[in-house]
């Protein structure tokens, strides 16, 4: 039987989920940079960053325990059509919480937004972002896909990832690597998302999902599945994804928990 989602659990998110993720990420940048030479990663949006900064900006423990961030480069998992100043860009939001935080002195990541000179019209602001995964992944013809060394992914209360929502009709997408979005049930409405075929297709992607609030959802991922996004990423990509929860987010929740380690 095919290997499934990995599931850890953490009483505390400062303590023990930041340390752990952090353990995680650095695990998956070595890999990464011993493939080829750089680590490709993509974030989400929402409560991701903060964590991540928790997890990311700690001193290092000791040599093994380094982010190299000028070895990065980051690309983001979804995005809103919005301006890059904006307090709805996820750009905004991870450059607050963690761009702009990086300690002095260190090499700073290649970050990919997307191109603002496309906020209207979504269809080519998605194939501008896919052109920029082209570049970095070497040609659409000679990749089937991009293959991230990781995503770091948010969980909506919906089970929505990305900006990959139940239901919808991109759930079905299979050629684009980037889509846009017009009628996110969450504002704001128009967005562009990495598409499922490219999320399961990443080396590792781990899932942060914080909170009491997330409880309902995480019941109905990991008991039911029930064809939503969250769930679709579990069983496309089995033990490659990793969910890195607090108690409370899985409280009553049946799934077997697994105790972290590399
Ligand atoms: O709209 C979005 O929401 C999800 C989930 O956000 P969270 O606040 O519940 O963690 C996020 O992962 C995504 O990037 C964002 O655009």
């Amino acid at each position: 039987m095919a290997k499934q989602a990995n599931l850890y659990s953490f009483p505390s998110v400062k303590d023990n989920l930041a340390p752990a993720l952090r353990a995680y990420v650095i695990s998956c940048q070595e890999a990464g940079l011993a493939r080829h030479g750089v680590f490709k990663v993509a974030v989400s949006g929402g409560s991701l960053p903060k964590t991540l900064a928790q997890a990311l900006l700690a001193p290092p423990s000791g040599p093994n325990d380094e982010v190299k961030w000028d070895k990065w480069e980051i690309f983001f998992a979804d995005e809103r059509a919005v301006p890059l100043d904006h307090q709805d860009s996820n750009y905004f939001l991870l450059k607050q919480e963690l761009l702009d935080k990086l300690p002095a002195g260190t090499g700073q990541p290649t970050v990919h937004p997307i191109d603002t000179e496309y906020l209207d019209d979504t269809q080519e602001l998605a194939d501008q972002y896919e052109q920029a995964l082209v570049r970095s992944f070497a040609s659409r013809d000679s990749v089937k896909l991009p293959i991230f060394d990781l995503l770091l992914l948010g969980c909506g209360p919906d089970g929505h990832t990305c900006s990959l929502f139940p239901g919808h009709e991109l759930l079905r997408e299979t050629s684009a690597w980037v889509a846009p979005i017009e009628d996110s049930p969450k504002p704001p409405p128009k967005r562009v998302t990495l598409t499922l075929p490219v999320v399961t297709h990443a080396v590792r992607i781990a899932f942060v999902a914080t909170g009491g609030g997330k409880k309902e959802i995480m019941k109905q991922i990991f008991e039911e599945g029930a064809g939503l996004p969250c769930a679709l990423v579990n069983e496309g990509a089995g033990e490659r994804a990793s969910w890195f929860v607090d108690n409370d987010a899985v409280e009553g929740v049946s799934y077997p928990r697994r105790p972290f380690s590399l």
